[in-house]
C-alpha cells in the first residue's frame, strides 16, 4: 500500500442505513475520520487526534448492499499538523458501477512528537490483491483488550465475499470456511490490514485466501495475526 494512502473498504449493510436505505451520514463521516487518522497515523507515526474538516458535501447516495472505499491520502504537511483528503465512493457489486458520495479534507494534529517528515512518493497496491484497512476499537474487544475473535472472523469474512464477489460479479455466498489459523493477539488501537486473494477458480466456486495483518501505528512494527481460506460458491 502506499506510504501516507490508506484504504477502507466495507459493505453497507442494514445496520448502517437510514429509513431510506442508504448509509447513514454519520456513518460516512465515521469511516471518513478514521481513514483520515489510519492515513496521518501512517504518515507521521505520532499520536494524531482530528482537528478540523473542512466542508463535506455529501453528492450522491450509497445504498445498502453496495461496498464503500474510503481513501485517505495525505496531502499537506506542517510542523506538527496535516491534512488528509478523503474519498468517499460507492460500488454496485454486480455491475462495478462506481460513484463518487462525498468527499472531504480533515486537519489532524500531532499531540507529541518532533516536526513531521515530508510528503513521501505513492507505490500502488499489489497486483490482484484486496487490501482493506481498517483498525481495532473497544466495541471489539474482549476482557484482554485484545481484537474478539468473533469480530476478526467477521472481517476475514467479509473480505472473502468482496474479493470474491469483484472477481466475479456474481452474488456470491460463503459454503465453507478451511482452517483458519490465528497467530498473534491484535490490540486495541492497532491498524488491521485485510488481504484477500483469490486462489483458485472452479466452474462456480472459488477460492479465496484471507490473512489479515496487525500494525503498531507508532512503531510501524506489522505482524501476521490470522490467515483463512474460504469456499465461495455463486448462486
Ligand atoms: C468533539 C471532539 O472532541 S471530536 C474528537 C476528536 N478530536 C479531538 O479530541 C481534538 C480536540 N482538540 C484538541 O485537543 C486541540 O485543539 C488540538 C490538539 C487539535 C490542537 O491544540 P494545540 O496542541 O494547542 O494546537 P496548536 O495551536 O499548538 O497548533 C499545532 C498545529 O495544529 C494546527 N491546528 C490546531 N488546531 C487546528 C484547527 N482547528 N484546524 C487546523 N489546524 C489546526 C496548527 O495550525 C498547528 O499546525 P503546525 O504545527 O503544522 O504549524
Amino acid at each position: 500500500m502506499m506510504p501516507g494512502v490508506v484504504r477502507l473498504i466495507d459493505m453497507v449493510f442494514p445496520g448502517d442505513t437510514n429509513h431510506h436505505g442508504t448509509l447513514f451520514g454519520g456513518v460516512a463521516l465515521a469511516h471518513m475520520d478514521k481513514v483520515a487518522f489510519l492515513a496521518a497515523s501512517r504518515h507521521g507515526r505520532a499520536p494524531f487526534v482530528t482537528a478540523a474538516s473542512d466542508r463535506i458535501d455529501f453528492a450522491a447516495p450509497a445504498l445498502k448492499g453496495e461496498l464503500i472505499e474510503a481513501t485517505g491520502r495525505v496531502v499537506r504537511v506542517g510542523t506538527r499538523s496535516l491534512d488528509v483528503e478523503v474519498e468517499l465512493v460507492a460500488e454496485a457489486l454486480l455491475s462495478g458501477e462506481r460513484r463518487l458520495c462525498t468527499r472531504g479534507r480533515f486537519t489532524l494534529v500531532a499531540r507529541e512528537g518532533g516536526p513531521l517528515p515530508a510528503l513521501a512518493p505513492a507505490q500502488a497496491d499489489p497486483e490482484g490483491m484486496l487490501v482493506m484497512a481498517d483498525m481495532v476499537f473497544p466495541p471489539q474487544t474482549n476482557h484482554y483488550g485484545t481484537l474478539f475473535g468473533g469480530d476478526a472472523l467477521r472481517m476475514l469474512g467479509k473480505a472473502a465475499f468482496i474479493a470474491s464477489t469483484r472477481d466475479t460479479r456474481k452474488v456470491m455466498v460463503m459454503a465453507a470456511s478451511e482452517r483458519i489459523d490465528f497467530t498473534t493477539p491484535i490490540r486495541e488501537g492497532e491498524m488491521i490490514e485485510l488481504a484477500a486473494r483469490v486462489t483458485m477458480r472452479g466452474n462456480r466456486s472459488q477460492r479465496v485466501r484471507v490473512e489479515l495483518w496487525a500494525e503498531d501505528l507508532l512503531s510501524a512494527e506489522r505482524r501476521r495475526a490470522a490467515s483463512a481460506e474460504f469456499v465461495m460458491v455463486a448462486t
